[in-house]
């Protein structure tokens, strides 16, 4: 793929849910590897962008472009097998399993394993299954919390495991929505950090309230307002934005 060429456009998308106009015309392009930050306030339409992205929700109007092909109608599971990969702002695990067991759900479909479940758990291409999820859980810290049941960790542990379920996907586009919600300064640090550790080859796309998340690894930051592209930009410029000032982020962000 060219690299100069956007990975994906998002061009004149807008959303109506009844009379609330949410999104007038949404128009931007993201390259391969870029980390881009969304914001804007409650209810700016951050999460219903996310859900067009992912195939979630279909735009009253506009296109959505991935790799230069149309994809605005496409459903949810084909942009998932063409890589595009979202977590939810709201947890969307299976508490009464474990962590290990969710993880390996994922695991055993993007690994081509469904159908030998019931055959034999002990075939070479299932302890690759096993492998690979200890490998993730090692390096994203939930490894000693493998065989807990889900509804049993903190929200910031299931947040982390909602992560780990995208990134065991093994995207290309990665839309992350508030990963860091309900974590404790130190667990949203420690994700920070493995976040920044991903392959530079992959795309992200992060919704946060938090800035030190969002300056922390977005090299390009789009402020959604009034169903608009308020401003797109690196963090110095959305920083020196007078009506970015104004409206969204407050002086305590601004002496950061
Ligand atoms: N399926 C839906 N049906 C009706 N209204 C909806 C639907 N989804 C979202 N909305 C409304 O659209 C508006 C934008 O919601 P959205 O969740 O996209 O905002 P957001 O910027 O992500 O907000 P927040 O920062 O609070 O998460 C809100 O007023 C919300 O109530």
């Amino acid at each position: 793929m060219d690299v100069l060429k956007p990975l994906i456009k998002v061009e004149n998308v807008g959303k109506q849910f009844g009379g609330l106009k949410v999104l007038n015309s949404i128009s931007f392009e993201v390259k391969k590897g870029e980390r881009i930050g969304i914001i804007g306030p409650n209810g700016a339409g951050k999460t219903t962008l996310f859900n067009m992205i992912a195939g979630d929700l279909e735009p009253s109007h506009g296109e959505i472009y991935y790799k230069g092909q149309l994809i605005t109608n496409l459903p949810n599971f084909k942009r998932v097998r063409c890589g595009i990969v979202r977590t939810f702002q709201k947890n969307n695990l299976l508490t009464n399993l474990t962590v290990l067991d969710n993880l390996l759900l994922v695991l055993q479909q993007k690994m081509n394993v469904e159908k030998i479940w019931f055959k034999s758990r002990i075939s070479k291409k299932f302890l690759q299954v096993y492998e690979k999820a200890d490998e993730l859980l090692n390096t994203w810290g939930l490894f000693d919390r493998k065989d807990e049941a889900v509804k049993n960790l903190s929200y910031g542990e299931q947040r982390q495991l909602e992560i780990i379920l995208g990134i065991a996907r093994e995207p290309e586009v990665l839309l992350l929505d508030e990963p860091t919600a309900g974590m404790s300064n130190a667990e949203t640090k420690y994700i920070l950090r493995l976040l920044n550790e991903l392959s530079k080859e992959l795309t992200i796309l992060i919704i946060e309230h938090d800035m030190d998340v969002i300056f922390g690894l977005a090299d390009k930051i789009i402020v959604l307002y009034n169903g608009e592209v308020l401003i797109e930009g690196d963090r110095e410029t959305v920083l020196r934005d007078d009506r970015v000032r104004e409206i969204y982020l407050g002086e305590e962000v601004l002496h950061a």
